[in-house]
């Protein structure tokens, strides 16, 4: 009984209970899943898009080098290549700054960067030697055209020679092939040929002419010597194609960079596509559980509602209805099914109502009963008296009232003590009641030794005959009555009225009251212990 009284509160708790742990597991899961979605946003702002923003750098400065690599290689001049190779060097530091604090996918493309930096610097040597021999080159051929000049004018002036002089514009026209020419094995055949020219013309000079003699050896050393015009022109040709081929090895590099750098941006494009739809499809799955957890705690909240409106609130109405009623239409039954707080607050509710009821049934009775002689007392009279004639209105009967009262009871009590006065009310109440209330007569202490009698439907005979038997019957106690100045035994003085309302519907029970107190006091007048009778139907 004691658990089940608190069953109600721990419903409501429960209920409560699992309404907050429902919200709270919706709540965290909102918080779990908006907090992976912030993550992943984020990681898109702050990770992808820069690896997106860098790659397009890289890709425009990888570019830009080749360009600058280009110039590096088509530079005549040191300044040229200089400022070539100063802005070559920026690029790559540049780049290599971009590169700084990318992820480790890219130190490929940084051990390639650092090729890169090395081949061209290797380029940058090559570029500055090739300037050098053709200075050098250009120098020769300055001393060559300064040599053959001088002799051809020394042979104009000295010697008529026309021979010689043939040779010298041969060998000048095959040397001015040197600079045309860009091809080794024909750079050897003109210095086959050369040779052969020099020697012939050498040996074609008088011993005599030693000045033209040693001039053409010189202009022999020019041309085909261990570093003639033909050597350094080879050398020159060896440098150009060892720089073409590092520019070519250079170039592959960078295309190779911007490649690796293509498949780089790919890569990011590729994880920020990744991490974007990662982000719609937490997104998209987010929605989707949030709608069918928000269902669920949505339908679980109204089942519980509803769990708690039948366990609880219902059966509230269906108490406070009962309860209702019950004073309404002045009865104690209230049940309520179950065995919680409500159940017990309508069995509570039943006790208390009837209590209540007895209570006021016990009020009742005494506030009507007369405490002395427990026959019912002067109000219970008045009450019963308008209740009898509304009756004998509507049905037209006889309706009578006896007043009994006790002679010389004054003596009695004077001589017999108050105590014995009281027990000798009591006697004559009992017998009084006892014949009365045999039918549906009523009797009553009207007051002191007063006794009042109502008697519906009894005509004028019928009441002289159930006054004259009262009378004899309060004789016939024989209660003795030493001071009784009419007889030993006590008796009584009995006033009796008899009335119909046909003709006076307007009387009222006070009017008849004093009609009939008038038969009684015509009684004692009369000499006591006798009925007095007054009767009136017209
Ligand atoms: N013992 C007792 N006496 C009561 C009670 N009520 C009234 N009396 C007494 O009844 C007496 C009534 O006296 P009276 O009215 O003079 O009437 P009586 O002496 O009977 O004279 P008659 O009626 O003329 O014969 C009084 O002495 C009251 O004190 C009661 O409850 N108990």
């Amino acid at each position: 009984m004691i658990s089940g009284k608190k069953q109600t509160i721990r419903l409501f708790t429960y209920a409560q209970l699992i309404i907050l742990i429902l919200f709270t597991i919706v709540t965290i899961f909102a918080v779990y899943r908006l907090s992976n979605l912030g993550y992943t946003l984020e990681n898109l702002a702050n990770e992808s898009m820069p690896n997106i923003a860098k790659a397009a750098s890289f890709t425009n400065r990888i570019q830009s080098l080749s360009t600058l690599t280009s110039i590096l290689t088509g530079s005549t001049s040191n300044p040229a290549r200089q400022l070539a190779k100063q802005k070559v060097d920026k690029s790559i530091q540049l780049v290599n700054q971009s590169l700084l604090g990318t992820s480790d996918a890219n130190s490929y493309l940084t051990r390639q960067l650092a090729t890169l930096t090395q081949e061209i610097n290797e380029l940058d040597t090559l570029v500055e030697q090739r300037i050098l021999q053709e200075h050098m080159l250009l120098k020769s051929r300055e001393k060559f055209t300064y040599e053959f000049s001088k002799l051809f004018q020394s042979i104009n002036t000295n010697i008529a020679d026309n021979k010689l002089e043939n040779k010298l514009l041969d060998i000048l026209l095959l040397a001015m092939q040197i600079d045309q020419q860009t091809r080794m094995h024909a750079l050897r055949q003109i210095e086959s040929e050369l040779a052969k020219k020099l020697k012939n013309a050498i040996d074609g000079v008088a011993s005599s002419q030693i000045n033209t003699k040693a001039s053409l050896t010189d202009i022999q050393t020019h041309l085909i010597g261990n570093d003639g015009l033909v050597t350094q022109k080879i050398q020159f040709l060896k440098i150009v194609g060892r720089t073409r081929g590092r520019d070519s090895f250079v170039r592959n590099l960078i295309a190779n960079v911007s490649s690796n750098l293509d498949y780089q941006n790919q890569l990011t494009n590729q994880s920020t596509l990744q991490a974007a739809n990662k982000a719609n499809d937490s997104a998209t799955e987010y929605a989707n559980i949030t709608v069918i957890v928000g269902l669920f705690s949505f339908l679980l909240t109204l089942g519980i509602i509803y769990f708690l409106y039948k366990k609880i609130v219902s059966r509230l109405i269906s108490l406070a209805q009962q309860v209702e009623m019950a004073s309404e239409h002045n009865s104690t039954e209230i049940h309520i099914n179950g065995n919680d707080e409500i159940s017990q607050l309508a069995e509570r509710f039943s006790l208390y109502l009837a209590r209540m009821k007895e209570q006021e049934s016990a009020l009742l009775n005494m506030t009507l009963t007369d405490p002395l002689t427990a026959i019912p007392n002067r109000r219970a009279f008045e009450a019963q008296l308008k209740e009898t004639m509304a009756i004998a209105r509507r049905n037209e009967w006889w309706v009578s009232l006896f007043l009994v009262d006790i002679d010389f009871f004054k003596d009695y009590n004077d001589h017999y003590g108050h105590s014995e006065g009281d027990a000798c009310l009591r006697l004559v109440a009992n017998e009084i009641h006892k014949i009365m209330a045999r039918n549906t007569d009523f009797c009553a202490r009207f007051g002191g030794e007063e006794f009042v009698c109502i008697l519906p439907n009894t005509n004028p005979n019928g009441a002289k005959l159930k006054a004259e038997a009262v009378r004899k019957a309060i004789m016939s106690l024989s209660i003795p009555h030493a001071k009784s100045a009419i007889g030993d035994t006590l008796t009584v003085s009995i006033g009796s009225g008899s009335f119909l309302f046909t003709q006076h519907d307007n009387w009222m029970s006070d009017i008849i009251f004093e009609q009939t107190d008038k038969a009684l006091y015509k009684a004692k007048r009369n000499g006591r212990n006798q009925c007095d009778f007054f009767a009136i139907d017209e």
